[in-house]
């Protein structure tokens, strides 16, 4: 693959980084770029000595906050020392703006709770960012079309040659699949020309390479035939010289290797379509990973994008062919602003701080500490984890790492929103002391709250088998456009699912669920946002993962409880409208469900069930659930009624039956009451009424937090509330009412089967 294919001048990075900067409509000639000089080295020294300064009075005020008991030195009007203005006021200030807005691209700063999050190891990694970033060019490489065409215009022969060697591959292998589809035959050689894409975009080069594994998770815009092939794609490229490496190395380092690193062994322990990763030692001891970036790795991967969108037109008229009707040009985009995120090392470095304070004290959990002091746009230096690859046999508590694994994803995409959406084994390790060690931090996702609840609603929906709740909330969240009709949509729903649905939700392979939901996206217009594509390439590799080590593992089998959980305890206003949706059908509940979620629920290590029971009293008590409590108080009474028959009649044919039983025995005769009661009492059998308030007796016990005395403030509130003590008074009446009528129907010998209820939890099955 001619990587050197575009071989741009030794700035040409930073020239892009300029024309970007300025917005120029003309680009600066190659010569004047080369002769720019970042002011690195002279800052290198000067910020050495302030993070020195830094570390010291850090020292000192800990020390004498230790001593006093408190932060005296706020008091005595010394400055904040982790202020991004006051490391400005030190470096002078010229012309470099705060830490947090240095790199406007950049995440804002780990939260302070970074710090206390990981006490101790890693005090000092934010106050490095900080000074770091002051050193480092503004802004790190950004997609912009504008930018990458001015740049280009002046190497037209550069770009004519390489949009030949990209175009011919790719128009010829269109014009195959084209000619599949006119003689009829395009989906039987759907999987030879598959895997011919494979090869074509594996020979591409880099940005070809992330844009198929990008492409690999979308089954609004590929077959399944092209994702399963396009997910083989490795993204392992034979190393470049370590010559080109080291000479990367001191250009973002500023200074000679020498100066940081004691030693770095000269083969890289792995190497891939952006970079490379070497192992070393710095001058401080610490054992660290270096990864660096490919030489002109921005360029490469600029040029291939701007000919992939000069050659949009023409791929969509090969499309339209096919019946597809796409906007290649926004995908193009998409796809650029994601592998520019890729190739900014400090957008990584700050995805790892960031991962690290949310989840890096988790039981069970390690994630390395990234060395701010020596990493750039370019280079990345983290501690070094001696680990061994999940899947690895000689590990020993592989299913609880798995546990871990699955745990620690959840609580990404659904309790923060920040989640690792490339959890592949090479990016996973077992450590020593049995943690879970997570790696590559270069794809990251986010999801907001409103997301996170769709994801919530959708996985409901699914495991409910509700497709028109599941279709009306794909519209809800932009996935289909308002107008389409979704009749046809839940009818294929409904089609593709339901063989693989019908398995209970322990054997529900998640795998499969995609699939078959992939081919109703690709079906219809269907455009799926970059979280919801994320989260199922994240779901499916975990599960892939998962299933390697422990083939009975099912993911839904650890997911649904915690969702279950989520759902019981968030009092969101959206949560409640799920919940609404899930358990209620026309205003009548739907007990069945609820007992499910309970059950669930149960399993859940972050659910409480108290709290849960808490957030239903509430809820039931809110002006919300106004038009909906009588009737659940009607189902309360049917079902406490008919509970309270089943269990006398099962109590009254329980002692019948021992006392038949001492009557044989004995040979005495059966005496009264027992004579009388064996004439109308059957046998005891558990009805169904019974069965399921142990099956939710059972759940409540083996729930986490389950104290019947934290149940009290429920209680008290509800019977204090007017609207609460109705419900408890009417409940009262009604049931006082059917046992009395039930007591003198049973003296009477009067049939009560006409009084039993059709409608409630038993009924609603
Ligand atoms: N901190 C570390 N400690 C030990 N090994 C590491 C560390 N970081 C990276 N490695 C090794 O280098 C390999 C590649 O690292 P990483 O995944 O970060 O690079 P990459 O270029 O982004 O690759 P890819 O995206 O294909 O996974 C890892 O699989 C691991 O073997």
């Amino acid at each position: 693959m001619p990587l050197s294919m575009v071989q741009s001048p030794p700035r040409a990075a930073q020239e892009l980084g300029t024309v970007r900067a300025e917005g120029a409509a003309n680009p600066p000639a190659a010569e004047e770029v080369v002769g720019q000089v970042r002011p690195v080295r002279p800052r290198v020294a000067q910020a050495e000595r302030i993070l020195e300064e830094l570390k010291a009075a850090q020292a000192r005020k800990q020390a004498s906050a230790e001593s006093d008991g408190a932060s005296s030195s706020r008091r005595q009007g010394q400055p904040n020392l982790l202020s991004p203005d006051w490391i400005q006021a030190r470096l002078g200030g010229a012309g470099f703006s705060s830490s947090t807005s240095s790199s406007s691209r950049s995440k804002p700063s780990a939260p302070r709770s970074a710090r206390t999050a990981s006490a101790g190891r890693h005090i000092l990694d934010e106050e490095e960012r900080a000074i770091r970033l002051t050193m480092l060019e503004k802004t790190g490489p950004r997609y912009s079309v504008e930018s990458a065409a001015a740049y280009f215009r002046s190497r037209q022969v550069e770009v004519m040659k390489r949009r030949i060697t990209v175009s011919m591959p790719l128009v010829s292998f269109l014009t195959r699949v084209v000619l599949d589809y006119q003689a009829g035959k395009e989906e039987e050689r759907r999987p030879q020309r598959a895997h011919e894409f494979l090869g074509i975009i594996g020979e591409l080069g880099p940005a070809f390479i992330k844009a198929g594994q990008a492409l690999s998770s979308r089954p609004d815009l590929l077959p399944a035939e092209y994702l399963n092939e396009l997910q083989k794609l490795q993204d392992r490229l034979p190393p470049f010289p370590t010559e080109l490496a080291f000479k990367v190395i001191e250009e973002e380092l500023g200074r000679p290797m020498s100066e940081v690193f004691e030693h770095i062994e000269p083969e890289p322990v792995a190497a891939a379509s952006i970079g490379q990763v070497y192992r070393g030692v710095l001058k401080t001891g610490e054992k660290v990973a270096v990864k660096v970036q490919r030489p002109n790795c921005e360029e490469i991967i600029a040029v291939d994008i701007h000919i992939l969108r000069q050659l949009s037109g023409l791929l969509a008229s090969f499309l339209r062919l096919l019946n597809r009707e796409l906007d290649l040009r926004q995908i193009i985009d998409e796809f650029g602003k994601l592998i520019y995120e890729e190739i900014d090392y400090v957008k990584e470095a700050d995805n790892a701080t960031r991962f690290m304070a949310l989840f890096g004290d988790l039981d069970g959990i390690f994630v390395p500490r990234v060395f701010w002091k020596h990493t750039g746009r370019r280079l990345l230096v983290m501690e070094w984890v001696e680990g061994q690859r999940l899947t690895s046999n000689d590990l020993d508590n592989r299913p609880q790492l798995v546990r871990t694994m699955v745990q620690c994803s959840l609580r990404q995409m659904l309790e923060e929103g920040f989640f690792h959406a490339d959890p592949h084994g090479g990016n996973l390790l077992a450590t020593p002391d049995g943690k879970l060690c997570y790696l590559d931090f270069g794809m990251m996702s986010e999801v907001n709250q409103k997301q996170r609840y769709g994801i919530i609603e959708a996985v409901i929906h699914l495991v409910n088998r509700d497709f028109e709740s599941l279709a009306r909330l794909y519209v809800r969240l932009g996935f289909i456009p308002q107008e389409q009709d979704l009749r046809p949509i839940i009818e294929s729903l409904n089609d593709a699912l339901p063989d693989v649905l019908n398995a209970s939700v322990s054997e529900l392979n998640f795998k499969s669920v995609i699939d078959k939901l992939g081919a109703v996206f690709y079906k219809y217009p269907f455009r799926l946002p970059e979280f919801y594509t994320a989260i199922l390439r994240c779901l499916g590799v975990l599960e892939g993962l998962a299933i390697q080590i422990d083939p009975s593992f099912r993911i839904i089998n650890d997911a649904y409880p915690y969702i279950a959980g989520r759902l019981l305890i968030d009092d969101a206003p959206e949560v409640q409208d799920i919940l609404e949706v899930l358990l209620f059908n026309q205003g009548e509940p739907r007990w069945d469900r609820l007992e499910n979620l309970l059950e669930s629920a149960a399993d859940s290590k972050s659910y409480d069930v108290t709290l849960a029971l808490n957030r239903m009293v509430e809820y039931i008590l809110s002006q919300r659930a106004e038009r909906l409590r009588y009737k659940v108080a009607d189902d309360i009474v049917d079902e406490l009624d008919e509970l309270s028959s089943d269990v006398a009649k099962y109590a009254a044919g329980l002692l019948v039956q021992q006392a038949q039983l001492v009557s044989k025995q004995t040979g005495l005769p059966l005496l009264p009451p027992f004579s009388f009661l064996a004439r109308s009492i059957p046998s005891p059998v558990e009805t169904q009424a019974m069965t399921n308030a142990a099956r939710l007796l059972s759940a409540l016990r083996r729930s986490q937090g389950f104290e019947p005395a934290r149940l009290q403030p429920a209680v008290e509130k509800f019977a204090r509330n007017p609207e609460g003590r109705r419900i408890l008074l009417e409940v009262g009446v009604n049931l006082a009412e059917r046992m009395s009528s039930r007591t003198i129907r049973a003296i009477f010998n009067l049939s009560d089967d006409g009084k039993r209820r059709t409608g409630g939890r038993t009924g609603s099955r």
